[in-house]
């Protein structure tokens, strides 16, 4: 008896570094191994529709972007989720690949559950905002079996939050999990600060790390530590979520909740658009060289890091200096995020996630990787 495979059909919105990453990796996958029909495209313009008869395909592969900003079709999140309702019959699932980082399109998690489609993104606002909004996505999907999967909103494609959820829903207990959780704020620290009193100055490392990709799309974002504090409202909330008992973990009511410490000088604070932040940033050059010089003075280095310590009920995100002989010093080189989770089976050694925490490929592999999950 052979078993029917179920087609999945997948709308993409966003198709910047990481959804356009997303797009070639879909595409590429062999058509008779493929599950997946790639029904729409949508930028913050348009949409470019193909249907689950005559998806987007292969052939589409350098040409997608063309067709995707020449369409007559203008954005917009209601027509979409109306034609995907209408796609949604039979032995067919839908799931909604959110690339964006935008807060409106997240707030569309709640409706698409609710109407039985599977959101996979690698956004952290839904899961990190208002806790009213994680709520009802964890409501939502309970009610229909549809699915949130967000393995690229902690450590990019590294395996940190289904992880996280598989064992926390097997019982385990987690005491503390702690690490280097930006792929920004590591490349910047292990490039700006190694142990020496020199080294290349603090902006040009910054504007390094944009250019590779690694930074969110205002590199603000990252310095203020927010990026970190958001990932630490995920796992905390996850941890809270899946746990069968209640945990010492305070409700965050956001990500603001989280006790963080910024990087950016006040001066800076505000700046609209990520070239003038940019821009500006050298001018406090002389700063962060006086904080690398002292830690290096001590024989230490500076690494900025997260903690949710579940035990004694503290999430927190900081800059910190640590020996020149510690993992944090010796062992992560460029975007590398490194996550320690020390729990009951875990104990007393932890188990450790290293490796690449930021990057277009790293990043759509894991939301890629989520996709599989559904088939
Ligand atoms: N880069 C990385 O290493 C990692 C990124 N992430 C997350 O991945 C997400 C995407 O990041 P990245 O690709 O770098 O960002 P980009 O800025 O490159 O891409 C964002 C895309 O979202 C589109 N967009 C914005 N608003 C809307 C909207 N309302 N409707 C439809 N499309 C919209 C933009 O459209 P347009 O092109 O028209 O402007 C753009 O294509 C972010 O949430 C980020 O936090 C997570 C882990 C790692
Ligand atoms: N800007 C983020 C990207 C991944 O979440 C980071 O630097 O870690
Ligand atoms: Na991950």
């Amino acid at each position: 008896m052979s078993v029917q495979k179920k087609e999945i059909l997948v709308a993409v919105v966003g198709v910047g570094l990481v959804g356009g990453e997303l797009i070639g990796q879909l595409l590429s996958i062999p058509a008779n191994r493929s599950p997946f029909k790639l029904v729409s495209l949508t930028s913050s313009k348009t949409t470019l529709y193909a249907s689950p008869e005559n998806p987007i395909s292969a052939e589409q592969l350098t040409t997608w972007k063309s067709q995707l900003a020449a369409s007559s079709d203008k954005a917009d999140l209601n027509e979409l989720t109306s034609r995907l309702k209408a796609w949604l019959t039979g032995d067919r699932q839908v799931v909604v690949v959110d690339n964006t980082s935008n807060d409106d399109v997240a707030g569309r998690y709640p409706e698409w559950l609710a109407a039985g489609f599977s959101v996979a993104t690698p956004n952290k606002k839904a899961f990190s905002g208002d806790k009213a909004l994680f709520d009802q996505i964890v409501k939502a999907s309970q009610q229909t079996g549809a699915k949130w999967l967000n393995e690229s909103t902690v450590g990019a494609g590294l395996p940190v939050i289904n992880t996280l959820k598989e064992m926390v829903a097997s019982g385990d207990k987690v005491k503390k999990i702690e690490g280097v959780f930006s792929g920004t704020m590591s490349y910047i620290f292990n490039e700006f600060s190694t142990g020496k009193t020199d080294g290349p100055a603090f902006s040009s490392v910054v504007a390094v790390a944009r250019e590779k990709g690694y930074t969110e799309p205002h590199p603000a974002d990252d310095l203020n530590g927010y990026d970190v504090a958001r990932k630490l409202t995920i796992v905390s909330r996850i941890i809270s979520a899946f746990s069968s008992e209640p945990t010492n973990l305070p409700e965050l009511d956001s990500f603001l909740s989280v006790k963080t410490q910024s990087l950016i000088p006040s001066a800076l604070e505000g700046i609209p658009t990520g070239d003038e932040f940019i821009a500006r940033l050298p001018e406090f050059d002389s700063e962060f060289a006086k904080l690398r010089e002292e830690a290096a003075k001590e024989g230490k280095v500076l690494r900025f890091v997260g903690v949710v310590d579940v035990e004694n009920g503290q999430v927190k995100a900081g800059l910190e200096k640590y020996p020149t002989t510690h993992p944090f010093a010796t062992s992560l080189g460029g975007s590398d995020n490194i996550i320690m989770y020390h729990t009951e089976r875990y104990s007393p050694r932890p188990l450790i996630v290293q490796g690449a925490g930021a990057g277009a490929a790293v990043t759509a592999m894991g939301v890629l990787g989520d996709l599989l999950k559904l088939a």
